[in-house]
């Protein structure tokens, strides 16, 4: 099976994804006509020609603008499910998905809005496309904490469909202590803590999102690689890195997928994944992800499997629910010509 084949066949899972970014230009504008909205682009081409980013700050500022097109839980169910289809094409088989409720709260969309947009659309792909998926609330680090915490109030009814809590947008400026509390308050209420941490940020905001927020795995984490306590620490508590290669690139955060961390960080003994992160965005969906960063760092089949095991292993799911799928994955790699020495 050629390198494309096997990375389109091997069974996945993707942890690190923002449903907001997953917003395609096209449904933007389909989203906009729906709901009356007068978009400041007048084509599809147009959009697609700011998505120019020097950093993080430069593409939140359009993923925000983008979000105002979602209004009604049609508009979210229709996004979410558009993701799911996607998942099902690229043998993602199971997906864990972040949501900002405060980029909707803020524009007066009721969360519940959201919240019953997106699981509905979750039960639909289970069902239809056989695509399991838990939803991750993310806190915006640029808004307070008391505004993180009217949020947290806001979920409390429907936190049977919310499996952990994060945090993203503005990194610098923004650390992980500031949000002490609410993750306390979170954790209490049953949601596992997650959160962005060293994207922009100095390594010094991933030690305090493991001390202080006491978090369960580090989404991109690239920044620990200058620090040799914290590599060691990180492996110690056996936390995974949610690694999104076009992502580093198209934030500049990493200036060449050539240059891009990923294999070394495997080669210390750090647990990494691949994501997509914001796929509409970045340009490639997961599966772009995987054959991209593999071409450009040689990566093998056998280190392919590694990287799709540990998106199974340090995913969110039981015990039970992850051996079936490390299972399915063990049985295609075994069917692999190469198995053993690949
Ligand atoms: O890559 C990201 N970093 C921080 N916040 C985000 N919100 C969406 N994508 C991102
Ligand atoms: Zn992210």
């Amino acid at each position: 099976m050629n390198m494309i084949n096997f990375i389109n066949n091997l069974p996945k899972a993707e942890l690190h994804l923002h449903i907001e970014g997953s917003l395609e230009p096209e449904l933007v504008f389909a989203l906009a006509k729906r709901n009356n909205i007068k978009l400041k682009y007048n084509s599809v081409e147009q959009l697609k020609a700011a998505y120019e980013f020097d950093c993080l700050q430069d593409f939140l500022d359009i993923y925000y603008q983008g979000a105002s097109v979602l209004i009604t839980e049609a508009d979210f169910y229709d996004l979410t499910y558009s993701y799911l289809q996607k998942c099902a094409a690229q043998n993602i088989r199971h997906t864990e998905i972040m949501f900002d409720p405060q980029t909707h709260t803020e524009r007066g969309i009721a969360f519940k809005t959201v919240i019953n947009g997106i699981s509905k659309a979750c039960i639909d792909a289970k069902e239809k496309l056989n695509i399991s998926s838990l939803l991750i609330m993310s806190y915006l680090r640029h808004l307070t904490e008391e505004d993180a915490f009217k949020t947290l109030e806001e979920s409390l009814p429907y936190k049977h469909l919310i499996t952990a809590v994060g945090l993203d947008s503005s990194e610098k400026g923004n650390p992980p202590s500031k949000f002490e509390r609410v993750f306390k308050a979170s954790v209490k209420e049953g949601y596992i803590p997650l959160a962005h941490a060293g994207e922009e940020g100095p390594s010094e905001y991933i030690w305090e999102a493991l001390d202080i927020l006491n978090i369960k795995r580090i989404d991109h984490g690239n920044n620990c690689l200058h620090d040799k306590n914290l590599i060691q620490e990180i492996i110690k508590r056996d936390l995974a890195l949610t690694v999104c290669p076009l992502s580093n690139t198209a934030l500049q955060v990493v200036d060449d997928l050539k240059n891009h961390p990923l294999k070394k960080m495997m080669d210390l003994g750090l647990k990494v994944t691949v994501n997509s992160d914001d796929p509409a965005y970045f340009g490639g969906q997961l599966n772009q992800n995987f054959i991209e960063i593999q071409k450009a760092l040689e990566l093998s089949k056998r280190q392919l499997y590694e990287l799709a095991k540990n998106s199974f292993k340090y995913s969110l799911l039981s015990n039970n629910e992850k051996q079936i799928y490390l299972d399915e994955l063990k049985t295609f790699y075994s069917k692999q010509d190469n198995y053993a020495n690949k």
